[in-house]
């Protein structure tokens, strides 16, 4: 059985708009709709869980109506981190699954609205072979790490450096025991909190076009990159 939590239980701080990005509208289309229905039309047709901001989820069916959105999917309130979030999603999982290991669960940026399906199968179809899938795209900037300290920097092979992307994807037994660390919260990304458990990680090349909205720019630039793709 395929899964995919999609999470879009944050606060949107560095968008700076009262409403949370991920319903701001793109295409006249809140943000994490797209998300949403690139997963409903891949292939992998996984069952979709949706963590959203607690506060929203008395008016999530509301704006489902007045959206005429009609994918199948069902919703849960997400926690302070992106980590909180994404345990939220697997406990929902957990109730209605009775053997993880032959499952595979797929992580996504509710943030993330240009994801295609040909992508997301991508990632299902390499984490059913590998036991992960992360997207990532090579560095195309030159690249310098800071010392600990702070005080130097010294240049580094670019060639070695990847930007992770979601989805991110695992067989459903590998994520679940990766997330019940006590000591990853901190880990910005799915991949890292599978790593810290000492599972390796499975690079899927991905998409420059799937950006992260995170800055007010970046949704003028999903603009764009939607109307291209039409
Ligand atoms: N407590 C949280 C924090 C983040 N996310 C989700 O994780 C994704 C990536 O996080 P980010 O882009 O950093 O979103 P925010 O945390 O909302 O943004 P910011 O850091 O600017 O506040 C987003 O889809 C966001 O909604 C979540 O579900 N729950
Ligand atoms: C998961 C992620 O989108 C991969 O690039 C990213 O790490 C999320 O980070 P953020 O700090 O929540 O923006």
């Amino acid at each position: 059985m395929n899964y995919a939590i999609i999470v879009a239980g944050g606060t949107g701080s560095r968008m700076g708009t009262a409403t949370p990005k991920q319903f701001l509208l793109l295409d006249g289309l809140p943000i994490v709709m797209h998300a949403i229905q690139a997963f409903h039309s891949s292939q992998s047709s996984p069952e979709i869980i949706v963590v959203l901001p607690p506060a929203m989820l008395p008016e999530w069916d509301q704006l489902c109506t007045k959206h005429r959105f009609l994918v199948p999917h069902s919703v849960v309130g997400g926690g302070v981190s992106r980590f909180d979030s994404v345990k939220s999603g697997l406990a929902a999982i957990k109730s209605r699954c009775l053997d993880l290991s032959c499952s595979i669960v797929a992580v996504h940026d509710g943030a993330r609205p240009l994801i295609t399906p040909a992508f997301i199968d991508k990632t299902y179809e390499q984490a059913s072979i590998s036991g992960s899938a992360a997207l990532a795209i090579p560095s195309v900037n030159s690249v310098r790490l800071k010392s600990l300290s702070g005080l130097k920097n010294n240049a580094y092979r670019r060639e070695n450096v990847y930007l992770m992307q979601t989805p991110q994807t695992f067989n459903g037994l590998i994520l679940a025991t990766a997330y019940e660390q006590g000591n990853a919260e901190q880990s910005t990304d799915d991949a890292c909190v599978v790593e810290k458990k000492g599972y390796p990680i499975t690079l899927v090349d991905g998409d420059t076009r799937n950006i992260k909205i995170t800055f007010p720019e970046d949704l003028h630039l999903a603009e764009i990159l939607l109307s291209a793709r039409r």
